[in-house]
This record gives C-alpha cells, structure tokens and sequence, in this order.
C-alpha cells in the first residue's frame, strides 16, 4: 500500500491540478461522492455538516449539497473567515445558500451552545473541518468544535483526515474528531496508518487523480 504525508498528497493533488489540468472542482465533486457512498440514506436523513473554509470544508460543502439534492435534511456549520475560502468553497457554498436554510457561522459562544443543542437532534455528522491543510494545534472555537461533536453520540464521517490529526506523523494537535468512519481521498495517509486507531475505521477512495501524477511525485517519473 502507498503511504504519503501531507507535503506528497498535496504536491501530488498541485501536480494533478496545475500539470495534468484537472479541475479542483472535479476533485472536489468526486470526494463529496466518495464519501455519500458510505452513507446509507435510507438509514440516515438528518445531517449536520461542519466545515473549515479550505478545500477540506468545500468538500463537505459538494456533500451537502448532494445531499440537499436528495431533499435530505442538512445543517451547515462554518468555521472560519469566509473571506479566506477557496474558490472551490464558495462556488460550493452559493450552491448551499440556494437549497439549505440552515447555514450557522459559529463565531461566539452563543453559536456554540445553539450548535451544541442542535447537534443532538441530526443523526450524522460530517467532519469537514481540516484535512491536510491542518498546519498547528487546534485551538480556541475549533478545539471548542471538536470537544462538541465528540461529546454528541452520533455517527460521525471524517472527510480525508480526522481533523486535529497530522497527516504526515498521526500526532494529535490537540483533541482530534473521534469518527466511527474515515474517508481518504485516492491515497493512504502516513498519519492515519501509524494511528491503529484511525487505520482500522479508514476507507481508501479514488477520486480521480491521475496514476500519472503519483508516479511523478513519488517516483520522479516523467515524459
Ligand atoms: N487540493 C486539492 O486539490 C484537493 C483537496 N481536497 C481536500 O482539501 C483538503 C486540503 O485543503 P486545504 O485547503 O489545503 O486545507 P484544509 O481544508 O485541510 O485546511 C483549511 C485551512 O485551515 C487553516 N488551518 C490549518 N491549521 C489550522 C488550525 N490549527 N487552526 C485554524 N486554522 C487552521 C489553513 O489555513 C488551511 O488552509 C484535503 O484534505 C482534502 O480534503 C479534495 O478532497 C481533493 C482535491
Ligand atoms: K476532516
């Protein structure tokens, strides 16, 4: 099995992107995908979804809508400055604006407790919040986030990485979320597989990075 740290998958994910032009979006449409397929709709009907405003959050955020597309019922929680959102997030985001009513941006301490007492009322959770972007602790409102959803008995998805994990060394930086599924996007993580923990609740899911751009980065093989 291929392992990678972050630095590789991102570097892999720019060359996929920026080499070989495949769009960001496409990337991003194929892992809200990857992830609704381990979702049995049948079962589950209520969702909350907490986003970061990165390419991780805009994950959830083609999740979402997808979902809303089905006429199930969604709550969006952003963190974050939406200013700094990826482009990916924002087309993502007007799309959520125009199908879902429930779109909270959790700012205060006010926030916090409405996300808590309505945490208790979906029955999935999303965790959208960091994936290999996570660059420092997790600390303040995101720390506050993640104590919520841990202490919320739901079934809970990590899109890519449980946020508050390394992905490149499985160190905790800080309370990480506690799903019951991890959904990796095309390659396995060195911190997920190092963490018996995470590696045993981990799925692998190809979302359509090109072979060619892994064996660039990896392997330095090139035309
Ligand atoms: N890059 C791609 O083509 C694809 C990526 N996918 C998904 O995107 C994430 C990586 O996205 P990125 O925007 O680089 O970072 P994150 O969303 O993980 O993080 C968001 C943002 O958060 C900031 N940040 C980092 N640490 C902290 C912290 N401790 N506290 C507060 N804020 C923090 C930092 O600025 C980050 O930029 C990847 O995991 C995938 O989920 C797609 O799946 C496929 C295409
Ligand atoms: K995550």
């Amino acid at each position: 099995m291929i392992l990678v740290d972050k630095e590789k998958m991102r570097a892999i994910d720019s060359y996929a992107i920026n080499v070989l032009k495949v769009p960001a979006l496409s990337l991003v449409e194929r892992a809200s995908l990857a992830v609704l397929k381990h979702i049995n709709l049948n079962k589950f009907g209520y969702f909350a979804i907490v986003v970061g405003v990165g390419n991780n959050g805009a994950d959830g955020l083609a999740l979402a809508r997808n979902l809303l597309a089905r006429y199930k019922d969604v709550e969006i929680y952003i963190l974050g400055d939406v200013e700094k959102a990826s482009e990916e997030f924002r087309l993502n985001l007007e799309s959520c604006q125009m199908l879902c009513e429930e779109i909270f941006y959790v700012q205060s301490i006010e926030d916090l407790e409405e996300m808590e007492r309505r945490l208790n009322n979906v029955n999935l959770i999303v965790d959208a919040i960091f994936g290999t972007g996570l660059n420092r602790p997790v600390t303040g409102i995101y720390a506050t986030v993640v104590s919520i959803i841990n202490n919320v008995m739901k079934y809970k998805i990590s899109i890519d990485i449980p946020s508050g994990l390394d992905a490149s060394t499985g160190q905790d930086l800080g309370e990480v979320v506690d799903s019951d599924l991890i959904v990796t996007m095309q390659l396995m993580k060195k911190g997920i597989y190092e963490r018996e923990i995470y590696k045993k609740k981990c799925v692998i899911e190809d979302i359509g990075i090109p072979q060619k751009a892994i064996d660039s980065v990896l392997y330095g093989l090139v035309d």
